[in-house]
């Protein structure tokens, strides 16, 4: 894996829908596991039945990462694999600074599966002082002032927020300061920052809302077959 801080920018990433971006992941799983279990070959069938999803729709997502597969035989789940991860940038090895070492903030920084998709979280950086200068799964915490100037040295372009909702945009404010191009926000709130900075909010209560909403939904389904049948 080459080791560079900033992902070039694809063209062919222009436009690309979001669903396609989120559904790529997926494949992306499903065939390690299959090359796991020495499958070599695989079709939009194969995928499509494995995941619950159209076989139409995993073909045209699999096209936006440029690979066609062969009539009757699909795909070379090796070729796939690389295809897939070239295309999220998942082969070359991202760079990033964390902000808030706390619960969540460690558990990331000791996530094993980032390292699969080229993410590397070089450092934290915390304002309680009891967290200043630990180690925490081999990263130094630091503290929070120190962050904009060791970004630019450090040419750290990806930050990662998972402090309280109300520091957030402060957080936000020093990784702007330190020439941030993306933030992966775990922080239940809206930040405010320029437009060149990509942010991902990573909302569990979104999820959560489609998951109960479902449930609430099969519940009253099954009740009113219980009163029909009754
Ligand atoms: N814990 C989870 O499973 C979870 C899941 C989803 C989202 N979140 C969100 O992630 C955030 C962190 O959650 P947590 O459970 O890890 O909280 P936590 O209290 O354990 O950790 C927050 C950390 O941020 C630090 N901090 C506070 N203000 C700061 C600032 N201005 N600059 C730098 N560091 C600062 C604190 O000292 C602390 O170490 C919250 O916004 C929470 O809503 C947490």
């Amino acid at each position: 894996m080459e080791n560079k801080t900033v992902r070039p920018i694809r063209k062919s990433e222009k436009g690309v829908p979001e669903p396609t971006l989120r559904r790529l992941p997926l494949y992306y799983r499903l065939l390690k596991q299959l090359r796991e279990v020495g499958r070599s070959g695989v079709s939009c069938t194969m995928i499509g039945t494995e995941l619950k999803l159209d076989a139409t729709q995993v073909r045209k997502d699999i096209e936006m990462t440029g690979t066609v597969g062969r009539p009757k035989v699909g795909y070379d789940v090796n070729e796939l694999i690389c295809a897939i991860e070239k295309f999220l940038g998942w082969d070359i090895s991202t760079e990033a600074f964390l902000v808030g070492a706390g619960s969540l903030g460690e558990a990331l920084m000791g996530y094993p599966g980032f390292a699969e998709c080229g993410l590397d979280i070089v450092a934290a950086f915390d304002v309680d002082p009891n967290k200043c200068h630990r180690v925490i799964h081999g990263k130094h915490v630091r503290h929070i002032s120190k962050l904009p100037g060791l970004m630019r040295r450090m040419r750290v372009r990806f930050g990662i927020i998972t402090v309280p909702a109300s520091e957030a945009q402060q957080a936000a404010d020093l990784l702007v300061e330190g020439g941030v191009l993306a933030i992966w926000n775990f922080a239940p709130a809206k930040i405010h920052v320029p437009d060149r900075v990509i942010v991902t909010n990573e909302d569990l209560y979104c999820s959560l809302a489609v998951l109960s909403q479902k449930m609430t939904r099969k519940l009253a389904e099954s009740r009113s077959k219980g009163v029909s049948k009754s």
